[in-house]
């Protein structure tokens, strides 16, 4: 009966969900979602009064039985003042009871499922706020399957437990209480008899839940491998191809699935053992208690709606125990997943969207000091080491060197996606760190190596650029952009869907998007990161005048693979080994015989 829940292999929530030991601050720690439950309180208590009475009638119930049971049995059943209930009356009391029964019910279900889907929403909500405003590193040291299930599987344990789990606790708890009171009431020398029998019981039932739990962890955790296997398979399924590796990924999933199998196998001999001890010991138990009790009926120590009482009563208190022996898995996982999504909540965020932050107008002079950097997932490695160089506001600037030199981290640091290690990056003389990190990022652009759309309408992915953008100017950026040609050229205009759901862009077209999306946004900052996958020559002309349209009169960076495209260019700083090995202009630079440049030119004009 203990944590059946999760014990197979259907991969339902509870796979991700590592419980947690009940103590006192864990308890105390998992209570704090409640505070997302306050805004529904009315509601709660009013579910909570209907399962009260809910309860309360179930309770009744074999009183209600017993008496009929004597009635028919002709001994009289009194009222207070001495009166004599018919078996018709007690019925009709019967018939009552179930139709306020069935009331209570529901509207215990109505309130509590208010209460619970209106809370897990918040939960939710709060959740993907907090994910959005996450520095980059947080989501660098954590894995995206793992911050999704905060979302999914642990909000729908929480979802399941305010449905559900606090209901049947509640109800269990109350009707094992009420069920000891009952049977006190009935017979005293039965109960302590029952008592007697049952506890030890119920002890060796708990020790035994407790090894088959352990077990249904491990079967958890083979079926987490498998569903690895499947979400990297599937996510690289190119590769597998290309590598020929059906056969050998079929094989992998196949002995982990093996794996799978074993373990669930084995948590379930457990199980059948459990369930069967159960059977023997509890109803063994049930029917040396009913010996027992005939035999006071029979010496005339109990009547037969006693005994009926009695035994329906002892009923309930077993299916409640068994009951809670249950509700203890569960009430562990709601706990863990409860800290789970605290914890992400308490992460500190980026400081985005500040209340009362003044618009800025940036310039765009942009000087670098010192720069040295280290990232947080790779503090051995000093990626950037002294960098320092100047732009003016309008000038152009091209980053060269060879793969993983630091050109890209040098123009993240400045959208300040991570802290400096040391030095400073000034924008109109004035560090990064001191602007409003919402206010500095709106006068940056960026057309990045891989644009990525969102699934939507052409029109939603350039629109991302600035949200509130009318037609028209929509329109006016993808023609700056060289975009508009093939987007009028679709039957749906803007409407096209792209993405998934949606038709696939080209390379080119995707990059010219990612340009019209930069023109909307208008920024003062420029930083355009050439794609490596090459174009072909029309394309990569209608790119090149798109960039060449959206880089006037803004200050650009451009980091750049194809040295063609830069010739024009202010500067160029030639990036190697996190340090600026050489700067100049590309006529200063091509005449260093021996540099780096000069190297890289004469390669690429080899290769071409
Ligand atoms: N998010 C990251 N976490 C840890 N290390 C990183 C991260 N991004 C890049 N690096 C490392 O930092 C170094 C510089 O990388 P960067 O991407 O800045 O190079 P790049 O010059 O832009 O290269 P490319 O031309 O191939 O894009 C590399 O050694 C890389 O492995």
């Amino acid at each position: 009966m203990a944590a059946r829940s999760g014990m197979n292999t259907s991969g339902q929530a509870g796979s991700d969900a590592p419980k947690v030991k009940l103590t006192k601050e864990s308890f105390q720690q998992g209570l704090r979602i409640f505070r997302f439950t306050l805004p529904y309180r009315t509601k709660f208590i009013i579910g909570t009064v209907l399962l009260t009475l809910s309860s309360a009638s179930t309770m009744a119930f074999p009183w209600l039985i017993g008496k009929l049971a004597d009635a028919a049995s002709n001994n009289p059943v009194l009222l207070p003042n001495g009166r004599a209930v018919s078996i018709n009356q007690i019925a009709l009391g019967f018939g009552v009871l179930i139709l306020l029964q069935g009331l209570f019910s529901f509207g215990r279900i109505w309130f509590f499922t208010q209460v619970s889907e209106f809370t897990v929403r918040d939960i939710r909500q709060a959740l993907y706020r907090k994910f959005v405003k996450l520095p980059i590193p947080y989501f660098e040291k954590n894995r995206v399957g793992a911050i999704t299930s905060r979302i999914t599987s642990d909000v729908g344990i929480i979802q399941d437990s305010f449905s559900l789990t606090l209901a049947e606790l509640f109800r269990q708890v109350t009707t094992l209480l009420a069920g000891v009171v009952f049977i006190m009431i009935v017979s005293v020398k039965l109960s302590m008899f029952m008592l007697l029998t049952f506890p030890p019981i119920v002890v060796l039932a708990m020790v035994f839940g407790r090894k088959i739990r352990g077990l249904a962890k491990t079967t958890q955790d083979e079926l987490a491998k498998t569903n690895v296997i499947v979400e990297e398979t599937l996510q690289g399924i190119n590769t597998v191809k290309a590598f020929t590796n059906e056969q050998f990924e079929t094989q992998r999933y196949t002995s982990s699935l093996t794996n799978t199998v074993r373990a669930a196998l084995k948590s379930n001999l457990y199980r059948g053992g459990f369930v069967s001890f159960v059977i023997i010991g509890l109803f063994g138990g049930i029917v040396l208690v009913l010996w027992r009790a005939a035999t006071l009926v029979q010496a005339g120590q109990m009547t037969i709606g006693d005994l009926t009482q009695f035994a329906l009563y002892t009923m309930f208190i077993g299916a409640s125990v068994a009951g809670l022996g249950e509700l203890y898995g569960k009430v562990q996982s709601t706990l863990g997943a409860s800290e789970r999504i605290l914890e992400m909540l308490d992460e500190p965020t980026e400081p985005t969207h500040q209340p009362g932050a003044q618009p800025v107008q940036l310039q765009g002079n942009i000087e670098y000091e010192h720069v040295q950097f280290r990232y947080p997932t790779r503090p051995d490695l000093a990626v950037l080491n002294d960098i320092s160089f100047g732009i003016q506001a309008g000038e152009k600037i091209a980053l060269v060197g060879p793969s993983g030199a630091g050109k890209s981290t040098i123009v993240q640091l400045l959208m300040q996606f991570y802290e400096l290690s040391s030095g400073q990056i000034l924008v109109d003389g004035r560090d990064i760190r001191h602007y409003d990190l919402t206010e500095l990022r709106r006068h940056i652009g960026i057309v990045p190596q891989e644009t990525i759309l969102f699934g939507g309408s052409i029109r939603e992915n350039i629109a991302y650029g600035k949200v509130t953008a009318p037609d028209e100017e929509i329109i006016e950026a993808a023609r700056k952009a060289n975009a508009w040609q093939f987007i009028s050229s679709f039957p749906e205009g803007l409407d096209t869907l792209v993405g998934e759901r949606g038709i696939k862009l080209s390379g080119g077209q995707r990059q010219r998007i990612a340009i019209a999306r930069a023109i909307l946004k208008n920024p003062a900052i420029l930083i355009l990161d050439e794609a490596t996958s090459s174009l072909d020559s029309e394309s990569e002309k209608l790119v090149q005048s798109a960039m060449d349209e959206l880089m006037q009169n803004r200050t650009s960076i451009i980091i750049a693979h194809r040295l063609s495209t830069i010739r024009k260019v202010d500067k160029i700083l030639v990036i190697d080994g996190g340090r600026i090995v050489e700067q100049g202009t590309h006529d200063e630079l091509a005449q260093f015989d021996n540099g780096l440049y000069a190297n890289l030119l004469k390669l690429q004009f080899e290769l071409t």
